[in-house]
């Protein structure tokens, strides 16, 4: 695919979603799941967010895509998460994966461990979850202790490349990783996606939402151009939003109007450059 058959397929995934209001349910963290739901909302989607596993497996069964971001976890996830993936993967759902803070505990290093053969469709996180999640999947370019702080990265985009193409390789979909540009592979393509603000580090969320966002998209459209469309709706949201906000609660709110009125062809024009594996 070349550069403008892709811009063609992002304003396309991002009109049909527009029109269609494609459901993606969430098992996302408690800390940002009210935004989560809202930027789902602002780009046209439609947000249910559940903790069950029951429910979990009826939103994986009912959705057109289902978003699992792993930030907070509780005893119940031990049984709603292993099996909402695998209720996906045997559906043939598309889901997305946000392995939030990889390594800080013994329960989100066992369910992340028991997502590898479910592969998702997009993985999205920072490059020091990129790097671990390939690590503890035996993958090339991960390692074996994560350098996660906290929840944020301490490495740059770039030194995940190669965890991001072998994961990619692995699931057979997309992998995203988020920081001061965008890496998004699907194995054998690389975009890097440019904008967004450094605002976007100093609110919460910012990567849970795009995860959630990404999950509208991948309802409608194939994980790269999925991926890729989220990235670019958020670098051009991000850009936007910092040119008329002073500070970062105005800066949150700002952020969620420019996702809503962002058209499909100023996201698909937004700068993104190729490059090989
Ligand atoms: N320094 C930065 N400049 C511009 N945009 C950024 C910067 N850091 C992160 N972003 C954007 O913020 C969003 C969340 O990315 P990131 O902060 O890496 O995720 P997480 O919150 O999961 O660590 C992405 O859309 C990313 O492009
Ligand atoms: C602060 C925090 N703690 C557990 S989950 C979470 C939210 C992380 O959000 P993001 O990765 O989008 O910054
Ligand atoms: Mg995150």
């Amino acid at each position: 695919m070349n550069k403008q058959e892709i811009q063609i397929k992002i304003a396309k995934a991002v009109e049909i979603v527009k029109e269609s209001k494609p459901l993606a349910g969430s098992i996302t963290n408690s800390v940002t799941i009210n935004f989560v739901a809202n930027a789902q909302l602002a780009v046209g989607g439609t947000a249910a967010m559940v903790y069950l596993p029951d429910e979990g497996e009826t939103l994986a069964k009912l959705g057109g895509a289902m978003y699992i971001n792993v930030g907070t976890l509780l005893p119940i996830y031990e049984d709603t998460l292993p099996h909402t993936a695998k209720v996906l993967f045997e559906n043939q759902k598309p889901w997305v994966l946000d392995p939030v803070a990889i390594g800080i505990g013994s329960l989100r290093t066992k369910v992340l461990e028991q997502f590898k053969p479910y592969k998702p469709s997009v993985i999205r996180g920072n490059a020091s979850e990129i790097i671990a999640l390939a690590g503890l999947w035996n993958l090339e370019g991960g390692t074996d202790t994560s350098t996660v702080h906290g929840v944020d990265s301490t490495v740059s985009v770039r030194t995940a490349k190669s965890a991001a193409v072998a994961l990619a390789s692995w699931t057979g979909g997309a992998v995203a990783v988020s920081g001061e540009m965008d890496l998004i592979t699907d194995g054998s393509t690389v975009a890097v996606s440019y904008g967004g603000s450094e605002m976007m580090t100093a609110i919460t969320g910012s990567g849970c939402s795009l995860g959630g966002v990404m999950a509208v998209y991948a309802s409608v459209a194939d994980p790269f151009i999925a991926a890729l469309s989220g990235a670019s709706v958020y670098n051009l949201a991000g850009m936007r939003a910092e040119q008329h906000t002073d500070g970062t609660g105005s800066f949150q709110i700002a952020f969620i109007d420019e996702l809503y009125k962002a058209s499909a062809q100023d996201i698909s024009m937004n700068e993104f450059t190729l490059e090989e594996v």
